[in-house]
């Protein structure tokens, strides 16, 4: 009997001692596309993975308004939905061309792409609130586009397996963090401030605690999108430094806060979809703050985003347990966030980069776990207690 030759291919992989995977990440700033080419070993708690090469290629400014014109938004042009859903996967195939050729990496040594794809709606039933309608969450950047242009085998809309299994579809960062970062010794946190903030619990093993993940609110989105409106040509504050000359006000962060979002028990998602510009609007407006200074609207922003991520570790670790914070996501670079959440929670922030993993590439490179996972088989051996629903993720797109 024959067989699909990439389907063949696809056995050898699974069952090599090593496979190069490249991990695809976009996340809701729609900033650019994270490329990171990883070399596993192993799979489940035994994976070890090496960060060989990682670059961030920005969006062309033409494609950001395009993807913000459909992005987080019920009502949209679907034709646009349709054309950038075939033109992301096409050019994510490129933008992996580019880098291979750079890095010197022949295309036949690249075993698998891993691709999230662009998130332009995320919709849990919490947030939908339709009585017949499940949790759903859309990406777009078909893998077929990214296989065919590339020759490569490609893994994505790694959520919706997910979703099927009756999760929310993120956060899905929790395997990898799992897989990577679990300690004997230590009780860990891996924050993400990218636009939207989320974290997961890891606590030490052998502690017979749960390990857990949730999103807590606002991360960027919300200053980014204020800063693009209000200062035209920039794309968020640098360093925090707009904020850094602004006062927190008082009344602005618990309106703010007053949200239902919040008041949900964990764990729990959510997206831009809420924290959007109307959201600070509607609540500037309501408390007649909108004579603020941009300054004082950011410090407070900022501190809203301090005080999301400090609620959402309050209530899901136990009091007075210590735990090291290791920081990703963009929001790292952000010094007067940093020194806000810091203070807050009374601790030192660490980077990932001390668990060998490059904070801006962590999230492309757990994309890659998951296919690690989805293809070497060891999807199903996740302790009750970790909160991972047992499902391989990933759909396999063949070049041919
Ligand atoms: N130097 C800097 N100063 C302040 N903020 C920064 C800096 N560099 C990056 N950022 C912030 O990080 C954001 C990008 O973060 P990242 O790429 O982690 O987000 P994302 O992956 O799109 O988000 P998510 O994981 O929520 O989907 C930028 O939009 C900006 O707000
Ligand atoms: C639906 C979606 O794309 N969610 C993202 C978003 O960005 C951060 C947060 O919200 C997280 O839940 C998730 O991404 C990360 C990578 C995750 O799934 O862990």
């Amino acid at each position: 009997m024959t067989m699909n030759p990439y389907l063949s291919q696809l056995s050898k992989i699974g069952s090599a001692s090593s496979r190069k995977i490249v991990g695809l990440m976009s996340g809701t700033s729609l900033d650019g596309l994270d490329i990171a080419l990883c070399e596993f070993s192993g799979y489940g708690l035994e994976t070890q993975v090496k960060l060989l090469n990682f670059r961030t290629i920005s969006y062309s400014s033409e494609l950001k308004s395009a993807l913000k014109l459909i992005s987080s938004k019920p009502r949209v042009d679907l034709e646009q939905v349709t054309v950038l859903n075939a033109y992301l996967g096409n050019i994510y195939g490129e933008m992996v061309l580019a880098c291979l050729g750079d890095w010197n990496v022949e295309v036949t040594d690249v075993d698998l792409i891993a691709s999230h794809g662009q998130t332009i709606y995320h919709a849990p039933k919490h947030q939908h609130g339709l009585e017949f309608y499940p949790n759903a969450t859309f990406q777009i950047g078909d893998g077929d586009h990214v296989a065919v242009k590339t020759g490569i085998i490609t893994l994505s809309d790694f959520r919706q397996k997910h979703v099927a299994a009756g999760g929310e579809g993120a956060p899905l960062s929790i395997y990898g963090d799992y897989l990577l970062f679990s300690s004997d010794t230590e009780h860990r946190v891996l924050l993400n401030i990218g636009g939207i903030s989320n974290f997961t619990y890891l606590p030490a093993t052998g502690s017979g605690l749960a390990v857990m993940s949730t999103d807590v609110g606002p991360g960027n989105t919300l200053m980014d999108q204020f800063v693009q409106r209000e200062y035209p040509g920039l794309g968020y504050d640098d360093g925090g430094s707009i904020a850094a000359a602004g006062e927190i006000n008082e009344s602005l962060l618990n309106l703010l806060l007053d949200d239902a979002f919040f008041k949900r028990s964990f764990p729990k998602t959510t997206g831009p979809e809420v924290f959007s510009l109307s959201y600070l609007d509607n609540v500037l407006g309501k408390a007649g703050l909108i004579e603020l200074t941009n300054a004082d609207v950011l410090a407070t922003l900022s501190a809203f985003t301090v005080a999301g991520i400090e609620l959402g570790l309050s209530a899901c670790i136990p009091d007075n347990t210590d735990f090291s914070l290791y920081i990703s996501g963009g929001g790292m670079h952000n010094t007067f966030l940093r020194q806000q959440l810091e203070a807050k929670l009374g601790l030192s922030i660490k980077s990932t980069a001390l668990l060998d993993i490059d904070p801006d590439a962590k999230e492309a490179v757990l994309f890659a776990v998951l296919a690690n996972e989805c293809i070497s088989g060891a999807a199903l051996q996740y302790p009750t207690t970790s909160g991972l629903l047992p499902v391989a993720m990933g759909k396999i797109s063949l070049p041919r």
